[in-house]
């Protein structure tokens, strides 16, 4: 089968593979639509996240949705020709979190497209059928791949609890912010008020759902908080722009006994927080890691028509220009590039 590896910074080999053949537990799917994450852009550009440094050749792409083409011996509940999402994370299943059921924060978890686990941009992936979800006959392979930023961002509003009518302000308008207003509006915040520093970020976020913006290069976040409501601030604030001077005002622009949620990942290891807000405002200030239990709600949103994700696609390529695909992704205006690996 074909497969594309990242070989070091900038460079992708088109390369040939042995079809893996499914294990008892799993299924043999046909990739068909892969988003492309800014995890993958930064191992393309730069090799490594952090302490996660590719040292071998490593398929990139880990937001993906295909067609089953052979079940495992013990799988029942899927056949071939069903249309599934891959929920990229397989956790042990065995180890303290998994056992209460945080499994997203199993320290063993297998995630596509991080060193050393290979991801989806291969015409086939042998996965764990139990995360792999049947996709309706209404939600295509293009949508169901973006199950996975949708899940990021699902998760992330449940960690929010936002109450109806609340005022949630979400910093930064790059897919996962995206993702953020359309779930904070299904969640049933009241106004949503969008943060970035690229203007056509801003525009793309008021056609979503977005109430209200802020160009954070030409006023600051405090001021503008300060003016929109008032001087009491917002109720809840989901960080998801990794901006150090966005992670460093939640304390400052939420309410007194707000809630505040980082999913950004800065750049910088430590960030000034003013602790003494978090205690005198008698805040709630969380993390918020991938996800879990989030793929049948997230089908089921967008089977039901709830939330449409198709509108943060800027372009789809195919799996031939995939070089091309990553260059273009990182263009400032671009929301989300598309990787077509089959034809639907
Ligand atoms: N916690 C998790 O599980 C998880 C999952 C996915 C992504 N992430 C992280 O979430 C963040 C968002 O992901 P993404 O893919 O949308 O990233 P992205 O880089 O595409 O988007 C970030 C956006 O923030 C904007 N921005 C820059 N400076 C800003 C500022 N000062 N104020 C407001 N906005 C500003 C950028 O213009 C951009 O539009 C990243 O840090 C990413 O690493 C975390
Ligand atoms: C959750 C996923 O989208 C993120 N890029 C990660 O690797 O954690």
């Amino acid at each position: 089968m074909h497969v594309v590896e990242l070989t070091e910074p900038g460079i992708f080999e088109h390369r040939e593979r042995p079809r893996p053949a499914p294990g008892p537990n799993e299924v043999l799917v046909e990739i068909r639509h892969v988003g492309i994450c800014g995890s993958d852009v930064h191992y393309y550009e730069l090799g490594r996240i952090g302490d996660y440094v590719v040292t071998d050749p490593l398929v990139l792409g880990h937001e993906s949705a295909g067609v089953v083409a052979e079940v495992g011996r013990d799988v029942d509940h899927l056949d071939s020709g069903d249309r599934v999402a891959l929920e990229p994370g397989v956790p042990c299943g065995e180890c303290a979190q998994c056992r209460s059921g945080t499994y997203n924060l199993c320290p063993d978890v297998e995630f596509m497209a991080t060193p050393p686990d290979d991801g989806a941009f291969a015409e086939y992936v042998a996965w764990d059928a139990d995360f792999a979800y049947r996709l309706p006959d209404g939600v295509s392979t293009r949508s169901g791949a973006l199950c996975e930023p949708l899940s990021v961002a699902l998760h992330a509003t449940r960690r929010a609890a936002i109450d109806l009518g609340e005022t949630v302000l979400v910093t930064g308008a790059g897919p996962i912010g995206a993702m953020v207003v359309k779930t904070a509006r299904a969640a049933g915040a009241g106004d949503i008020l969008v943060s970035d520093v690229v203007p056509s970020k801003l525009d793309r976020a008021r056609e979503m759902g977005a109430t209200e913006t802020i160009n954070v290069s030409e006023r600051s976040l405090e001021a503008a908080i300060d003016d929109i409501t008032g001087g009491d601030g917002v109720d809840v604030v989901v960080e998801a722009s990794g901006a150090t001077p966005a992670i460093a005002a939640t304390t400052t622009v939420v309410r007194r006994g707000g809630t505040v949620v980082c999913i950004g990942l800065s750049g910088d290891d430590e960030i000034p927080i003013a602790t003494n807000e978090l205690v005198d405002k008698e805040l709630d200030f969380r993390g918020s890691f991938r996800f879990r239990n989030t793929y049948p709600d997230a089908i089921s949103l967008l089977e039901r028509g709830v939330i449409d994700v198709e509108d943060i696609i800027d372009f789809e390529m195919p799996m031939a220009d995939l070089t091309a695909a990553f260059e273009r992704a990182q263009e400032p205006d671009v929301v989300k590039g598309m990787v077509a690996v089959g034809s639907e």
